[in-house]
């Protein structure tokens, strides 16, 4: 009887089944039977999380609401389904009640449905106390939860502000999630991603973690995306064809494709006529190539992505007439290296200062952008990394500026735990500015410092990062192309010389989301400045580096308990004290978090950027 019903499932399921399985972020990574697949759930992880994957960090929220769960209850006691652990407990694409209880980390909403206590469904666009239609889509029975998409809701929370929508695609739109939350209200639950990254992944004891900081919000919460990427897929059999010499011509486009951004919880992309989020420029943009991929469909092939960069001229104002508006267009400014790019100027404002600021979009990747972060000016190719919200990078270099040095002693010497006095640390000289990219970090902070010293992997962002230190006439920044870990063999030679060098050098860090590696952090803490300001987009790698700095070296644990369970150790040269040294018989290095705090880059979505202020714990402040 009980396979016969399965059998009669198995054919239901597969009838419905539509599209393929696809993840949401790092789920691909997850693998699985056919039949599995068509049944939407797994039952086992054939690869392990990547640290600090979307992936990682839900299953530790999971976790944790499962566990208050059980102490203070969903409000459910009962298994009825009379599912086990391993039999996904939901028919895929059948459409549940759910009321949700808590935010996850990654945006989504967490809850429960009243059938059973022990899962969680994972709904999009939802926040805690909505009572909302969810449709299953996946399931992990082993790890008790289930993947959803957004239904609708049924009883909405009293956070949910449905009149604060700006966009027509939301609640189907991957982009941003948090449009029906108050601004307030995003930059809480920000700091609380913080709190918990600190938390769950830094396998630090809770006294060494800092309270967090109230997250700094974005001046602009609408209108300040500064590169949007939208793109469009191939035709059908496009993919298929693709790199086949002596094959089928490929197909080209029968009609104009959807151009825009993935369907939350799918690779399928939808078509997105105008995005609120992003600059009035990139806007612009966005309809100017939608029309012109349009009308030249048959050059196309194939999908491809389109950049959108905004560039920012500013010139002497016009000494007569009236300022010129939106609606009055000039031309595009020779300072934008624009040779191969339709003409497009598109918003210009006068200060009631000297300055014209015109702002215009690139659509070529080698094309230079400029932005202006105070009186800095940055070039970079259009294609390159630079940070996405010009709204706030004033407000967050100065941040790092008022931050980079340790604050003031308050006598010339500090009174230590034993009543013995001890000497100030040295003043710090030397700025080393590791994943610089185009030189952000060296640039506004040069003054500061009798030198900078930087460091990325893209020669192209090293280029510019060079030619943006000119153009600031900045005569003490170096830049070189190579893995950040190598930069500590220069700075040795550079600053060492005498052996505490290093106390005159602080280290800013900045990597892409995966985080430092081991080797990075191991030759950082041989070379051990007196002070590191980690800045990060991903909050979770972030709390594991730092809890390594905060330890000397030692990676206990790191990772989800069962899942990576095993103590780790980040070694540098064993000197024998029992921690990281550096070969010379130097105690153990290890560093103190002297603050915390998220930074709001992107505001109406999940993100939330990360600034740990670290110092070096000297000797008699209690190294062992
Ligand atoms: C988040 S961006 C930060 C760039 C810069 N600090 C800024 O704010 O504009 C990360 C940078 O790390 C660089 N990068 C990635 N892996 C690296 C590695 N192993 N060594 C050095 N740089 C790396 C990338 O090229 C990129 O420029």
């Amino acid at each position: 009887m009980w396979l016969l019903q399965r059998c009669l499932r198995f054919q239901r399921l597969g009838r419905d089944f539509d599209r393929p399985w696809v993840g949401v972020g790092n789920y691909s990574r997850v693998t699985m039977t056919k039949r599995k697949r068509q049944q939407g759930y797994y039952t086992k992880r054939m690869k392990s999380v990547q640290e600090g994957s979307n992936e990682e960090v839900l299953l530790a929220d999971i976790r944790s609401l499962l566990q208050r769960s059980k102490i203070d209850g969903p409000g459910v006691t009962s298994n009825e389904s009379g599912a086990t652990d391993s039999e996904a407990p939901f028919e895929r694409f059948s459409q549940v009640e759910v009321k949700i209880a808590a935010l996850s980390s990654i945006g989504d909403g967490l809850g429960f449905s009243s059938s059973k206590s022990d899962h969680v469904f994972v709904v999009p666009f939802t926040l805690p106390g909505d009572v909302v239609e969810a449709k299953v889509v996946t399931q992990f029975a082993n790890d008790h939860y289930t993947l959803t998409d957004f239904v609708s809701v049924l009883k909405p929370s009293p956070q949910r502000n449905d009149d604060l929508v700006r966009c027509p695609y939301f609640a189907k739109c991957s982009g941003c999630q948090f449009q029906m939350l108050s601004y307030e209200d995003q930059l809480a639950h920000k700091k609380s991603i913080v709190e918990k990254a600190y938390r769950n992944f830094s396998n630090l004891p809770i006294e060494m973690i800092p309270l967090v900081g109230d997250t700094i919000g974005s001046p602009l919460q609408y209108g300040y995306r500064t590169k949007l990427t939208p793109h469009f897929d191939g035709p059908p059999g496009s993919r298929v064809r693709r790199g086949r010499k002596d094959g089928p011509e490929q197909p080209g486009f029968e009609q104009v494709p959807p151009i825009g951004f993935m369907v939350k919880g799918t690779r399928k992309t939808m078509d997105i006529e105008d995005c609120p989020i992003a600059t009035d420029a990139v806007r612009e943009g966005l309809k100017q190539e939608r029309k012109r991929v349009a009308e030249e469909l048959s050059k196309y092939k194939r999908g491809a992505t389109v950049l959108l960069r905004e560039t920012t001229t500013k010139a002497p104002a016009q000494p007569q007439g009236p300022p010129a508006t939106t609606d009055d267009p000039q031309p595009i400014s020779n300072e934008t290296d624009s040779s191969n790019q339709p003409p497009q100027a598109l918003q210009t404002t006068s200060s009631p200062t000297s300055t014209t600021t015109t702002k215009t979009y690139i659509t070529d990747q080698n094309a230079t952008a400029t932005e202006h972060i105070g009186p800095y000016t940055f070039l970079n190719p259009a294609g390159a990394f630079f940070q996405n919200n010009n709204s706030i990078l004033e407000t967050f270099t100065s941040y790092i500026r008022s931050h980079i040095l340790p604050p003031q002693p308050s006598t010339t010497s500090t009174l230590t735990t034993n009543n013995t006095t001890r000497k100030p640390p040295k003043p710090i000289k030397h700025l080393i500015d590791t994943y610089s990219g185009s030189g952000l970090f060296s640039i506004t902070l040069s003054p500061f410092f009798t030198t900078t010293l930087g460091i990325d992997i893209s020669s192209t962002s090293i280029a510019s990062a060079s030619l943006n230190a000119a153009q600031n006439a900045i005569p003490n920044a170096t830049f070189t192309t190579g893995d950040a870990a190598d930069i500590f063999a220069e700075a040795k030679t550079r600053y060492d010389g005498d052996g505490d060098g290093a106390d005159e050098c602080v280290v800013v860090i900045d990597p892409p989301r995966k985080g430092c590696d081991d080797g990075f952090l191991r030759q950082l803490l041989g070379f051990r400045p007196q002070r590191v300001v980690y800045v990060s987009c991903n909050v979770h790698t972030q709390a594991r580096d730092v809890g390594v700095l905060v330890r000397g070296g030692r990676r206990e644990g790191w990772g989800l308990e069962g899942e990576k369970g095993k103590k780790e150790e980040v070694k540098v040269d064993d000197d024998g004290t029992g921690g990281i040294g550096n070969g010379k018989g130097m105690p153990r290095v290890r560093y103190r978090i002297e603050s915390l705090r998220g930074f709001d880059f992107f505001p109406q979505t999940g993100h939330v950027e990360g600034v740990a202020i670290l110092q070096r714990v000297d000797d008699d402040e209690g190294n062992e």
